[in-house]
């Protein structure tokens, strides 16, 4: 789990933002540096047909493509690496937009949201569709900060490939390991794109030896800078042996001495020499294409997307090692034999359209009006209309094959992550060919197996309470939620049973603090958020026994379990609480009752004894049980539920705290300052590195004291510093701290 901030300290106003989860982590962004003025949410795309001009291409053309050549590409990076300026080259140069937008003014293509445009910063991504010398492309550009890591993952989990963007002068980032690290889970091949080569502290050379050590992969040299920093002026093609200078004054080639052959004198030898060199280097790029694929190495491109250096052989590239979804290996399309399957990777709620599903075809068709079971819902439902995405805008076509990105319109139940085949009936004879056929036919559950894997959501570590402006407005805020939720599985929400309240769980600030803010522009409700609070966890620190009876009559029916069982501390971070049986508990007794035991041992555990947090790394060992005929379950379970509350009630408690990973990049002159600030904040300092010029602070931190970190470190560095968090662990408070924690929060009632 990793949890990362960043501070972006350059003088301005910024956002605080605090992201935990698996893959935790958090950053902390500046945003006046782009707080121009905003241009109105529409561009004009004179590449939507009908649309003005007709000098840009049509999406027309592209529309059915030989999936050979078909790419399903992700921009993936750290945030600020320039994914979105990137984006916006590729959809200048492929012809797709006239003017070159900018994030800084906020009128790119992809970053369509308000709120992205507003802040500079990309939240949902965003599929566009061009092409490239005869190729669809479908790109996604996906959000790089980490409270939309998940955003990320889902969109990774549907591509074939995808391009990583590094900062030059950076090298690999926090982030960029995240990401990574999701994309090997996902198996995408992966090419490597350095930009910013024109900034200032650039290194071609720091930046692929950072790949080669804190990637671990193997770097293919395609390209080498001409220049770097203010002296960059192009690439070396190495492949080909060509030099692209953008710069049209700057000589070429007036060293060699080599003689050409020439037309004139030797036509022949000529012509067989272009045959031979053309043939030799394509089989070094079919080679390039296989490691690619194969995942045994990351071609390396070098540019500068703001200078507009660099993209077009970025696309090249992209055509040309990346895969077709053709080469992508995906075992369970044998099971479907050519029938409709899909992955819903994004809802977005349209206030015309109603649900946007946009959905990965791996294998059938889809078009309008088809009716199409979800295996998730178990539900079957109609689509209405078809649609090419592009950006914000999007282009009714009459199908779409295997391999391609849909947008759907009418899919009022799917959520993001649900599976989509054409029919029940087709989902069980694939169950059936991928041998899962055991099960009784008609239940769901053998359709179940054939979910396609989804993306796991990790407990959110900060919540805060919401509340609509007056009690008749909370079925609409219900409502809002409801649908927010479908769109972005990573956000959840709870009702506090004690008090009645919403809590809205998220994975950092910015991502609560985004959600407050659709739900005004969105649903046009004045929402009030309570405090942002961390989610500690709780434990035990010794073993204790505890005995319950129950004994009830109901009508004329007599209810009666009696239960000892015994609490004990397990080893650490092993989660959800264990339960066990002791020998002298008869086996047939625990077959009966082994579902209500855990339901109620595990439910017992979510609220702890000491501030209602979730216990975590307990055993539960039932060591004698009486259940009278005819009790029901629902007794059992409350039986063993308050039982080992009781048994939690009594043991030695311990709070736990989340502990972060933290690294401060930060030049040499302010190096001090900002360690002696993190001794203050029960930091624990490991090791302190030094990265081209700047030092980097790497570490362990409560997470509770980190908030309003990006402002101190701002004020320390006058704005020079940058941070990233990952999550480490749980770590148990000390005494002194613990004791503070629940004085501060005494009679508090927590709920996740
Ligand atoms: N010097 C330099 N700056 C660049 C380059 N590319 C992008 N930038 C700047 O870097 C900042 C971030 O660019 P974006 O394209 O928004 O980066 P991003 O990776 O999409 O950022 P998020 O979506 O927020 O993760 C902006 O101020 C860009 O103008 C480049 O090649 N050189």
């Amino acid at each position: 789990m990793f949890i990362s901030w960043r501070m972006f300290a350059m003088n301005h106003q910024r956002i605080f933002s605090v992201h935990i989860n698996t893959m935790c982590y958090c950053k902390i962004k500046a945003i006046l540096k782009r707080s121009k003025t905003r241009v109105p949410l529409r561009r004009n795309y004179g590449s939507l047909p009908g649309v003005v001009g007709n000098d840009v291409k049509s999406l027309y053309s592209i529309i059915s493509p030989p999936v050979a050549k078909i790419r399903n590409i992700g921009i993936m990076a750290h945030i600020d690496a320039g994914k979105t300026t990137t984006t916006e080259r590729i959809l200048y140069y492929s012809g797709y937009t006239r003017s070159l937008g900018d994030v800084d003014d906020g009128d790119t293509v992809t970053d369509f949201m308000a709120q992205e445009r507003e802040r500079g910063i990309t939240i949902q991504s965003a599929a566009v569709t061009f092409d490239w010398k005869g190729y669809r492309v479908n790109l996604i550009d996906t959000p790089g900060h980490v409270d939309f890591t998940l955003e990320v993952e889902r969109c990774l989990r549907v591509l074939d490939g995808a391009v990583a963007v590094f900062d030059a002068s950076a090298g690999v980032e926090a982030q960029t390991l995240t990401v990574w690290k999701q994309a090997d889970k996902h198996k995408i091949p992966r090419i490597c794109f350095l930009n910013k080569m024109d900034k200032t502290g650039a290194s071609f050379n720091y930046a692929v030896e950072s790949i080669r050590e804190k990637l671990k992969a193997k770097p293919l040299l395609l390209q080498l800078p001409i220049g770097e920093a203010k002296t960059f002026k192009g690439v070396v093609d190495v492949v080909n042996k060509e030099k692209l200078v953008w710069n049209p004054n700057s000589g070429d080639g007036k060293d060699f001495e080599r003689k050409p052959l020439l037309e004139t004198s030797d036509p022949g030898l000529l012509k067989e020499a272009i045959e031979a060199r053309n043939s030799l280097i394509e089989q070094l790029q079919t080679a390039i294409h296989r490691v690619t694929v194969a995942r045994a190495a990351v071609p390396v491109l070098c540019g500068s997307a703001l200078k507009n250096k660099g993209v077009q052989p970025l696309l090249d590239a992209i055509t040309k090692y990346l895969p077709s979804p053709e080469e992508r290996e995906y075992g369970f399309l044998q099971w479907y034999k050519g029938d409709l399957c899909a992955l819903a990777f994004k809802v977005l709620h349209d206030k015309q359209r109603g649900p946007l599903v946009f959905l990965r075809i791996y294998s059938g068709t889809l078009t309008p009006q088809l009716a199409i079971h979800n295996i998730n819902r178990n539900c079957t439902e109609r689509m209405s209309r078809l649609l090419l995405p592009f950006a914000d805008q999007h282009v009714e076509i009459p199908s779409l094959t295997a391999g391609n990105i849909a947008l759907t319109v009418g899919l009022k139940q799917t959520a993001t992550g649900d599976t989509i085949v054409s029919s029940k009936s087709s989902a069980l004879a694939a169950a059936r060919r991928a041998g899962r056929g055991e099960k009784k036919p008609g239940k769901n559950g053998e359709a179940e197996s054939l979910l396609l894997a989804g993306v796991e959501i990790p407990d959110p570590v900060f919540f805060c309470t919401i509340e609509p402006p007056s009690m008749a407005k909370q079925p609409d805020l219900d409502h809002a939620l409801e649908r927010l939720q479908r769109e972005d599985p990573s956000l959840k929400v709870r009702l506090d049973p004690d008090s009645g309240q919403t809590v809205l769980c998220g994975m950092g600030e910015l991502h609560i603090e985004i959600i407050h803010d659709r739900i005004k522009r969105e649903y046009g409700l004045e929402t009030y958020l309570g405090p942002l609070q961390v989610a500690y966890r709780e434990t035990i620190l010794n073993s204790v026994r505890a005995t319950d009876t129950l004994d009830r009559t109901l009508g004329d029916k007599r209810h009666f379990v009696r239960a000892e069982l015994e609490a004990g501390p397990v080893g650490a971070s092993s989660g959800m609480a264990v339960v066990e049986y002791a020998d002298c508990v008869s086996e047939d007794l625990v077959q009966a009752s082994r579902e209500a035991v855990e339901s109620a041992v595990h439910s017992a555990c979510l609220q702890g004894p000491l501030l209602g947090f979730p216990v975590q790394d307990v055993a539960v060992t039932l060591h004698s049980l009486t259940i009278h005929p005819g009790t029901s379950p629902t007794m059992l379970n409350a039986c063993i539920s308050r039982c080992v509350q009781k048994a939690l009630k009594k043991a030695d408690k311990q709070l736990l705290e989340p502990l972060m990973s933290l690294e401060v990049t930060v030049t040499g002159d302010y190096i001090s300052p900002v360690l002696a600030d993190l001794a203050q904040r029960r930091g624990n300092i490991q090791e302190i590195q030094t990265r081209q010029d700047n030092k980097v602070v790497i570490g362990f931190v409560p997470l509770a004291e980190m908030m309003g970190y990006s402002t101190v470190l701002r004020t320390l560095t006058s704005g020079s510093a940058t941070f990233a968090l990952e999550f480490s662990t749980y770590q148990a408070m000390s005494p002194q701290d613990q004791s503070n924690l629940l004085s501060q929060r005494g009679g508090l009632i927590q709920v996740l």
